[in-house]
């Protein structure tokens, strides 16, 4: 039964524990296997569903009003959603904004993704703290029928993202230009509308705004795909290569793009800069190691220390995977910290401009706070050329 009402269910999430929760289903009817998560962002849950880094999980919105603001095509972090599922509190409301052109669970159906709602996600929440982030099933049918121990079976036959490269599933065919600037601009910022940087961006699953914010930042970007190598990506003459954020494990990801990375660092003093998976990668090019966190970190306040100037930022999160900082060799400093757990948040190799940050400066959704470290690039960039 949707957690209080008496209708019904007509949608059923199993955990591989063997916990079955009841709910609503919304979206496009079906069954899919994933690893669940829970984002605690207020806003954003179309920017959330279509992050290419949510391939492979279901996301739990612990925030209750979803669906609000509806959807529309210009929020699209990439073509359709990417994330296999989602699970909320309340059933989705009609939206009421000006911006939206469909609702949240017309486009589920059409992209054919599933919804549950009426779920006790506090309840939910604590299970995924407690016992990690666990692998599910997800089921709606309209009928409502159910079979428990299949679902669960089919939860504990999901293999897990440990291992798992995705991100040759979610990045582009084709390489392309991205010109495209942001809509929105930080406080105090002047846009540079000139582009003066030439930049390969490594698509691993990149978010539009990423590629945004290289624009603005003056970037004159061409992205390619997952398995570029490095005779590839310096065939572009770039000034500075961009490793991008994406879906599933870095050290399986890293079998083909670390040594591109490797290659990159050897070979140039090129300015390098990394998001999320490409800052995993680019840890692992420099002989760090990565590790699967319990439940990771996914939302838009989580605070990160920058050790450099002292300051505190708000940041915009999404991984499950971290950087070791006890890895770390010698030469690599760890500029950024998590004040929430003190897990590894940024890396700069000593005496070059190549950094890297696991939290998303990007925002979209989220807070703004973290956007120099695309200026920062551009002037790694600048002052190499000069
Ligand atoms: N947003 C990302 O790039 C995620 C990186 C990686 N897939 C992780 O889960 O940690």
């Amino acid at each position: 039964m949707p957690h209080g009402t008496n209708e019904k269910p007509t949608a059923c999430l199993a955990l591989a524990d063997g916990t079955l929760f009841y709910g609503k289903g919304f979206g496009a009817p079906g069954m899919t296997t994933a690893e669940l998560c829970f984002n605690t962002a207020m806003t954003g849950y179309q920017e959330i569903m279509t992050d290419p880094s949510y391939a492979g999980q279901i996301v739990t919105f612990t925030f209750p009003h979803i669906g609000n603001t509806g959807v529309t095509a210009e929020d699209d972090e990439t073509n359709d959603p990417v994330s296999a599922g989602m699970v909320v509190k309340w059933d989705p409301t009609e939206p009421s904004n000006w911006r939206a052109t469909e609702e949240l669970t017309a486009w589920l159906e059409s992209k054919g993704r599933i919804g549950i709602g009426g779920i006790d996600t506090r309840r939910l929440t604590r299970a995924i703290r407690q016992q990690g982030a666990p692998h599910v099933a997800l089921a709606f049918d309209p009928e409502g029928n159910f079979d428990a121990e299949e679902l669960v079976a089919a939860a504990r036959g999901f293999k897990g993202l440990v291992g798992l490269d995705l991100a040759k599933e979610v990045t582009c065919a084709q390489s392309y230009k991205w010109n495209e600037m942001r809509w929105a601009w930080p406080d105090g910022y002047a846009p540079n509308l000139a582009p003066k940087h030439k930049v390969v961006a490594v698509d691993f699953g990149a978010k539009r705004n990423i590629l945004r914010c290289l624009a603005s930042a003056g970037c004159d970007v061409t992205v390619l795909p997952a398995t570029a190598t490095a005779e590839e990506v310096l065939a572009h003459n770039p000034d500075g290569v961009f490793l991008s954020n994406g879906p599933g494990d870095p050290a399986a990801t890293g079998e083909y793009a670390v040594p591109m990375i490797k290659q990159v660092l050897e070979t140039t003093d090129l300015p390098v800069f990394g998001i999320c998976l490409g800052h995993q990668m680019l840890a692992l090019a420099l002989g760090a190691s990565t590790v699967k966190m319990n439940h990771g970190h996914h939302g838009a306040n989580h605070p990160v220390k920058d050790h450099d100037t002292g300051k505190v930022e708000i940041t915009s999160m999404n991984h499950g995977f971290t950087v070791d900082s006890q890895s770390l060799p010698e030469n690599v400093v760890e500029t950024h910290v998590s004040l929430f757990d003190g897990s590894n948040c940024g890396i700069r190799v000593a005496d070059r401009p190549v950094f890297s940050v696991q939290y998303h400066p990007e925002a979209s959704p989220g807070p703004q706070d973290s956007f120099y470290l695309f200026e920062r690039f551009a002037e790694a960039m600048e002052a190499r050329k000069a």
